[in-house]
């Protein structure tokens, strides 16, 4: 096991700036993801640690050690891309222990067999261990290519979308099963490059936010959902996602108001970094929104906005009933029998809880201004 730390990286291709003063270091035995839409910089990061690529300028150090002059092979990184390569005509079993047979890991036959049916089980791959790798799903293919970098003792696992060929349902099943091994069979440290935030909050012990080869942000599950740095953090996370609605503050009995634009949404916010006047942002998830049809009670400290319902989705036992407000859309989550009855341009209310809102400077990315 090892620490990493990824000082400054840059690295552009041509005229593409791929990453932008990329810094983060990796606890020895962390799970760290990195997560970000696609072309942010994820997987160019992830080979600069490998050294597959290198940057124009910045530093990775293992353990301390600055392995900028350090072949990828002689890293000790076990790697495993979204292209999984496996030898065609080998068996599952032979693919999975071929890095056990180079010469830098040659182990005896039985230390091989234990730990390739041990990572086999793990993985619920070991039923077809005889098998050829042609003879399997893609599902398959890419456990055994997990597999096989999971074999190999190493100081870091650098794994680079290992699930997304997986069908939903495998896909939450390996979810839980690598949780289970990332933080209790090998604690072995991970970066894991993903684009889909339910695996990164999930399985990480911290999160690194990346776009357009720039870090939003660093912080744990917790911090990153709960104090989003800027409004592409904020919008990274959730599904409906976070809804933005854009406006100013003006003054308040006892703390600011956030109106937008339109009027139409009026809510207090407490804390913020701004004066009355100012242009703000703030961002309101959809947990935080009730639905009410028709005229009911609202709770103290909590304020109701009117709308009209736009669209209703229906996702299983729940219905993403969308309200327009004003000049702005807000999302709500309601279980499906509240949503039995409604259709486009119904007059429902929304009550916001102030509480949890976000407010963040205006634009695409604006920081958070509130606390
Ligand atoms: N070998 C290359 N030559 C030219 N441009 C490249 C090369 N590799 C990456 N890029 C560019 O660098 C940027 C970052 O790419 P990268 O593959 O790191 O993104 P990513 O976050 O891993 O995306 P994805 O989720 O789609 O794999 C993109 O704009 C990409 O087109």
């Amino acid at each position: 096991m090892a620490a990493i730390e990824v000082r400054g990286l840059h690295k552009a291709f041509g005229k593409v700036t791929a990453l932008e003063e990329v810094s983060f270091s990796v606890a020895d035995g962390e799970f760290f993801c990195l997560l970000g839409p696609s072309g942010a910089g994820k997987t160019t990061t992830l080979k600069c640690v490998a050294g597959l690529t290198r940057p124009q300028r910045g530093s990775v150090f293992v353990d301390g050690e600055d392995v900028g002059d350090i072949e990828p092979n002689h890293r000790n990184l076990a790697m495993c891309f979204e292209s999984y390569a496996l030898y065609p005509q080998l068996s599952v079993f032979d693919n999975m222990a071929s890095p056990l047979r180079s010469p830098a890991h040659r182990l005896d036959g039985d230390a091989v067999r234990h730990r390739v049916g041990g990572i086999a089980e793990l993985l619920g791959i070991a039923q077809l261990l005889d098998r050829g790798v042609d003879q399997l799903s893609n599902g398959q293919r890419q456990r055994v290519a997990l597999g096989r970098v999971l074999v190999r003792p190493a100081n870091a696992y650098l794994l680079d979308e290992p699930l997304a060929h997986l069908d939903a349902k495998l896909r939450t099943a390996m979810r839980a099963e690598l949780k289970r091994i990332a933080h209790g069979e090998l604690t072995t440290t991970t970066v894991y490059v993903t684009h889909d935030y339910v695996e990164a909050l999930s399985l990480a012990d911290r999160i690194a936010v990346l776009k357009d080869g720039r870090i939003h942000q660093v912080g744990t599950p917790a911090q990153v959902w709960n104090e989003p740095a800027d409004s592409f953090v904020a919008q990274a996370f959730g599904k409906p996602r976070i809804c933005f609605v854009d406006g100013g503050l003006v003054d308040g009995d006892e703390t600011p108001w956030f109106v937008s634009s339109d009027g139409a949404v009026s809510i207090p916010v407490g804390g913020v970094e701004a004066r009355p006047g100012d242009a703000v942002r703030v961002g309101i998830r959809p947990r935080d929104l009730v639905l009410q049809v028709g005229a009911a009670e609202v709770a103290p400290g909590r304020v109701r906005v009117e709308g009209a319902v736009y669209v209703l989705e229906h996702l299983g036992r729940q219905t993403e009933v969308t309200v327009q407000v004003g000049q702005t859309w807000l999302s709500v989550l309601v279980p499906r029998a509240q949503a039995a009855g409604l259709a486009a341009g119904d007059k429902v209310g929304l009550v916001i809880d102030p509480e949890p809102v976000h407010v963040f400077l205006p634009g695409e990315q604006g920081r958070r201004i509130s606390q």
